[in-house]
């Protein structure tokens, strides 16, 4: 399933059905609207509609690990299992986990989402660099051995992330400047035009002057339900880093169901929105 690295197998998806990547969120208040309890059974009921409606016609999905750790066991059971289908549908699918650690835990993270056996084995896993880009080393290692990708918080859609990350470093440039290197760094070393590791830069921000061309994905959560619109994503990201956006969109098209023809229509539109700001 990863013959080829994340950065090549992305953009050959985005290309082939659109760059919109799906967030299933199943937050307790979609959960009511779908008319479904607030119990793991409704989580399935919910996780699976997503996937029987998208799952072969969007290229990328993003399932927040959260709402799936609410329900414990049973619910990270869901998660692999959805994970399991929507990869075998084609589709890519990022584990929105947000983890980071130093060492030997962070490797143990590394084998459960990245490696390719690894019981939630996805196609790439969001990460924290606040414990330091280096310490994300083994995470990197493991992306690089299985063909997976990391996508690194860098400038994040809600309104306390500039606290740091806009903070200078003692190097000189911002913490998110640094994350931006970082990357940058690994995917010049992979000799890659499109890399496999990107940074989160969310569609809330407003024009930033830290440098987006990282050679690499640039994941971009906070549209619809925070207030990023596909107009606003040229803005944000520019020309040369408009083709490397992955618009990232949760309760907008989630809403839509639980029919399955409303979020068939909702990620159809949203997908030609975002085709059509950045430059498809
Ligand atoms: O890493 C993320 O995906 C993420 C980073 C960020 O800066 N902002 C952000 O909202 N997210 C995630 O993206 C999703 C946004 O959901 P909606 O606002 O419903 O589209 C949530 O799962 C957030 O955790």
């Amino acid at each position: 399933m990863r013959n080829e690295p994340f950065g090549t197998r992305l953009r050959a998806i985005m290309d082939a059905r659109g760059p919109l990547c799906v967030g299933i969120d199943p937050h307790q208040h979609l959960l009511d609207q779908w008319g479904l309890p607030d119990t793991a059974e409704g989580l399935a009921s919910f996780t699976y509609g997503v996937v029987d409606a998208l799952a072969d016609r969007v290229g990328v999905f993003k399932p927040q690990s959260a709402f799936f750790e609410r329900f414990g066991s049973a619910g990270v059971a869901v998660l692999e299992q959805a994970t399991i289908r929507l990869r075998e549908a084609g589709a890519l699918v990022i584990i929105d986990a947000k983890r980071g650690d130093i060492g030997t835990t962070m490797a143990g993270y590394a084998s459960a989402y990245l490696a390719e056996k690894g019981p939630l084995a996805c196609d790439a896993l969001t990460v924290s660099p606040y414990l330091g880009f280096g310490s994300l080393q083994p995470a990197i290692d493991e992306a690089r051995a299985a063909g997976a990708g990391l996508f690194v918080l860098a400038l994040t859609s809600n309104p306390e992330g500039p606290q740091f990350q806009s903070a200078r470093t003692v190097d000189g440039p911002t913490v998110a400047g640094a994350v931006l290197d970082g990357l940058r760094s690994l995917n010049d070393a992979d000799g890659s035009s499109f890399g496999s590791f990107g940074a989160v830069v969310g569609a809330t921000i407003s024009r930033t002057d830290e440098d987006l061309d990282i050679r690499g994905p640039l994941l971009a959560p906070g549209l619809g339900a925070q207030g990023g619109t596909a107009e606003a994503l040229r803005a944000v990201f520019g020309e040369v880093a408009a083709r490397n956006v992955v618009p990232s969109s949760s309760r907008e098209i989630l809403g839509a169901g639980p029919n399955a023809a409303g979020l068939q229509e909702a990620a159809d539109r949203a997908n030609d929105a975002y085709r059509t700001a950045l430059g498809y």
